[in-house]
């Protein structure tokens, strides 16, 4: 049984976390973290979840469950998430991370805890989008290089703080690496006033914030004469968190490294 521990469990993702796992029958709950000083703290965690009491209080910190978990999910921000890399390293736990957003500087902090702690780190953890990512490999490499423009359009929630989401630009990123046009020189993130007309090469990304939006990600292939669209729509939080779930179980038996999903899945 791998126990679970997961930050930000008030948060819409912390507590889809919950019920994900309640539902698995290799995973137990060990506990739940909300920010210091919340409000919530003392909560029983299932009750903050909807699915009942489950005899879980919502914890400030790590400390207070050090002993009682083995993976640690995080789904929260950047600055927290590096924090809690910190203490699960020192403490010889894993990790599962979803949390997007991380600026270059903060990239680089998570790919040195990579020697200290086994963990998953992908921004996305739904399968559909991780078989998404082998599919648009090969598109790129059919077509990127025949006269295809790439786009990237994502839609997400109202209440989402970072853009565009991690899964475009890991999108991005994967077509990137496939035609050998590094996104640092070819990504195109804004277009406003007279920007002129498109250069071939470019790989750009659009970005939509509104309503209830779980997340929605369309990859555009476009020339004279016809275009090809690769979508994937999220319609329920539970894609995710049944991955993050799964990545937990996985991440129990490995060795130190930083790991994707696609490492999870056997996608790779
Ligand atoms: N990889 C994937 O598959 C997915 C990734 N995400 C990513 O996950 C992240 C969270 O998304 P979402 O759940 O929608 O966001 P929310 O804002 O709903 O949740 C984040 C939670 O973290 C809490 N938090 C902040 N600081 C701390 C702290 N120091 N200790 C404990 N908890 C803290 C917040 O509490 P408070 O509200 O009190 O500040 C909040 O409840 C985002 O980066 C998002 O992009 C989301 C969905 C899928
Ligand atoms: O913030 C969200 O909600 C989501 N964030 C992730 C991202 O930035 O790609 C994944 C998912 O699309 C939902």
């Amino acid at each position: 049984m791998t126990r679970i521990a997961i930050v930000g469990v008030a948060g819409r993702m912390g507590r889809t976390l919950v019920k994900a796992v309640q539902q698995d029958d290799g995973a137990t709950l060990a506990g739940g973290i909300v920010e210091p000083g919340s409000t919530l703290a003392g909560a029983d965690i299932g009750e903050l979840a909807g699915v009942g009491r489950l005899g879980v209080a919502a914890v400030e910190s790590l400390e207070a469950i050090v002993d009682d978990f083995d993976v640690l999910i995080d789904f929260t921000a950047p600055r927290v998430t590096l924090a809690n890399l910190a203490f699960c390293a020192e403490h010889g736990k894993r990790m599962v991370i979803g949390t997007t957003g991380l600026a270059d500087e903060e990239l680089a902090t998570l790919e040195g805890y990579s020697e200290r702690l086994p963990f998953v780190f992908a921004p996305n953890m739904s399968v559909g989008v991780n078989l998404t990512l082998k599919l648009l490999e090969t598109a790129a490499k059919a077509l990127g290089d025949e006269g295809y423009d790439i786009e990237v359009i994502e839609a997400h929630h109202r209440h989402k703080v970072d853009a565009p989401s991690g899964t475009a630009l890991k999108m991005g990123e994967v077509m990137a690496d496939a035609l050998e046009r590094p996104l640092k020189e070819y990504g195109v993130y804004e277009r406003v006033g007279q920007c002129g007309p498109r250069s071939d090469k470019e790989i750009g990304f659009a970005t939509v914030r509104a309503g209830d939006i779980v997340g929605e990600h369309t990859v555009m292939f476009a020339t004279e004469g016809e275009r090809i669209e690769i979508t994937h729509k999220a319609s329920s939080r539970m894609t995710f968190a049944k991955g993050a779930v799964r990545a937990a179980r996985w991440v129990a038996g490995q060795g130190n490294g930083r790991y994707a999903m696609q490492d999870v899945l056997g996608l790779e």
